[in-house]
């Protein structure tokens, strides 16, 4: 379960947000929606632990976290819009990276955890494949392997449908589904209603909840 509570964001002398609060069972996937520039990517790097809050607290599963400091560790697996993989390295080496660098896994078991998250995923044919030679659907799960392999508490997802064709964004709440049945608590940031209407069991509307 995900549980924030009294969050409260400025830039500057611009308040984003304050007195946010917000519930996700376990297991369930929550779509958070609303106008463009309403603060949307800001919550979600906040609870990523990318962007400090000036105020809140947030709970997963149990463990409660200061979201106003800089936060260790990889509660939060992140998806991001543009997937932000590794050009550079092989689809197997994107997802073995950080478990080997932060998590201090050995080569082996991060190669053996890597294979399993490509088999649940539909890629195992692609592992030695670079990024660039991926579709956006395959990129995207990908990212999602990735997030994965670090054990975190739940997923986000910033716009994950975002230039994707009808048959990928299918694949897409196809694959969120997928972790849904694993009883995977996720949150997705869109713009795409009807993608939110498929995906998600309850919604946080930013243009109607959102103080400020
Ligand atoms: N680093 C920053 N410094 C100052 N202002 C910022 C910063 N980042 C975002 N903002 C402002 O904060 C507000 C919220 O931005 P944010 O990107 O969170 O909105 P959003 O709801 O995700 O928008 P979109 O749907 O267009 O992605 C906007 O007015 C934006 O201009």
């Amino acid at each position: 379960m995900l549980e924030i509570k009294d969050l409260q964001k400025k830039y500057t002398d611009h308040l984003i947000f304050k007195n946010l609060a917000l519930t996700i069972p376990t297991g369930k996937i929550m779509a958070i929606v609303g106008p463009s520039g309403i603060g949307k990517t800001t919550f979600l790097k906040i609870i990523a632990g990318l962007l400090p809050a000036d105020q809140g607290t947030m709970e997963l599963n149990g463990e409660r976290l200061d979201l106003t400091g800089n936060r260790k560790g990889a509660q939060v697996g992140v998806i991001f819009q543009d997937f932000n993989l590794f050009p550079q390295y092989t689809v197997q080496e994107n997802i073995t990276l950080a478990p080997i660098n932060v998590l201090k896994d050995s080569k082996s078991a991060a190669n053996k955890k890597a294979e399993e998250l490509l088999k649940e995923l539909g890629l195992f044919d692609q592992a030695s494949q670079y990024p660039n030679q991926l579709s956006g659907g395959q990129k995207q799960r990908v990212a999602i392997a990735r997030a994965l392999a670090m054990q975190p508490g739940m997923l986000a997802y910033d716009e994950p449908t975002s230039g994707l064709d009808a048959a990928s964004t299918q694949q897409v709440v196809h694959v969120m589904q997928q972790m849904k049945s694993q009883g995977v608590t996720q949150l997705v940031v869109t713009h795409d209603l009807p993608f939110a209407e498929a995906v998600a069991d309850l919604t946080f509307d930013f243009g109607k909840e959102v103080q400020r």
